[in-house]
């Protein structure tokens, strides 16, 4: 497999981002005009072996990187590439296995629009595990075991921790490269968590893969990292070895994040009360992201609002009701 170019004193570069700058697409399937990026000059390198935990506050940008490095969202070729490749270009990347993404609840389409449930049909887990083709046995035996699968559940009867051990499993069959883990372990009991958690790690260690796991949970984490990236606002604050950020060595994980977290709530409180002196509002206008205007006077501007129709859900809006007249729904029946 190929990687990224290297100095050749170290593992081979898995993952590397330079200058991401990414905007959600309106409607139309382009950024609205005027948009201020969600990521902005984001550039980060992972090499074979690293762990690394993605951590921010709640709206910081963590799934949507997730999501950019899994090829779900299309960005410039030179600003991700992942094991050497463009991660949305080259989809052999993904069909392969070598990277991986595992995130969010395990939902199906259902009819159009993106509209999803979560999955619950009736199958037997063993009919969906074995059901994967060309799956080393031993690695699927090993698997079942650390996420502690009875073969025999039926996916529409069992719990959600259950149904997602069976998930888990399911995205880690395939022996991939980079993992990119998007809270996945929320339904977890603690034993199954510590066993996975446990078993992630020695993937890196034994393999050389490269995990990039976002979280807010950090029981059980704190001898896990390699390395910790900090994200606000779309911006990395940092991406470091564990060794080196000088919090770690006081404070425990979760006590060192709630430290970075409290300081930024402090900055933005300071940065409200400048604008409000300033005679500005409070928050900054929210209005070009993800809207944009159509029609040509401002008196008669209607805004279309994504409402997700186009790429991903549906939260439709009745007529009559707040904020119909943002919707596109509106502009649908106009
Ligand atoms: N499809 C979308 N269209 C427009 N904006 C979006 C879309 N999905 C997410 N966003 C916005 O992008 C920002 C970052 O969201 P994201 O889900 O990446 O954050 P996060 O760090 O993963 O948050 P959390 O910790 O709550 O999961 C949020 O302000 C969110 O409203």
């Amino acid at each position: 497999m190929t990687a990224a170019a290297d100095d050749g004193s170290k593992s081979p570069v898995t993952v590397q981002v330079t200058k991401l700058q990414f905007t959600y697409p309106g409607i139309d399937g382009a950024p609205p005009p005027g948009a201020k990026p969600l990521i902005q000059d984001f550039s980060l390198t992972l090499r074979a072996g690293d762990r690394c935990l993605l951590v921010g506050a709640n709206g910081a940008g963590k799934t949507t990187l997730l999501k950019i490095l899994g090829g779900k969202h299309m960005v410039d070729p030179a600003m991700v590439r992942v094991l050497g490749r463009s991660a949305f270009h080259d989809t052999t990347l993904t069909s392969t296995g070598a990277l991986s993404y595992l995130g969010g609840e395990w939902r199906r389409d259902v009819a159009f629009a993106g509209f999803d449930v979560p999955l619950q049909m009736d199958v037997a887990a063993e009919k969906m595990i074995f059901g994967v083709q060309g799956i080393d046995a031993t690695r699927r035996d090993r698997l079942i075991k650390v996420l502690d699968i009875d073969l025999t559940w039926r996916m529409h009867k069992v719990s959600d921790g259950q149904r997602r051990r069976v998930q888990i499993c399911m995205g880690l069959l395939r022996p991939y490269q980079v993992l990119l883990l998007d809270e996945i372990t929320v339904d977890l009991d603690v034993l199954a968590r510590a066993d996975l958690v446990a078993f992630l790690k020695s993937e890196c260690e034994e393999r050389g893969a490269t995990i990039i796991y976002a979280t807010h949970i950090f029981d059980g984490l704190e001898s896990w990292p390699s390395h910790l990236a900090y994200v606000a606002k779309g911006r990395l604050q940092f991406a470091k070895p564990i060794s080196d950020i000088v919090d770690m060595r006081e404070l425990s994980l979760m006590r060192a994040v709630e430290k970075w977290l409290r300081k930024e709530i402090e900055e933005q409180r300071q940065i409200r009360k400048e604008r409000l002196a300033n005679g500005l509002p409070k928050f900054e206008e929210q209005n070009v992201d993800g809207t944009r205007v159509i029609g040509e006077s401002a008196k008669v501007a209607v805004r279309a609002l994504n409402n997700g129709w186009a790429g991903g859900r549906l939260h439709s809006t009745i007529a009559g009701e707040d904020p119909y007249d943002l919707s596109s729904n509106r502009v649908l029946r106009l």
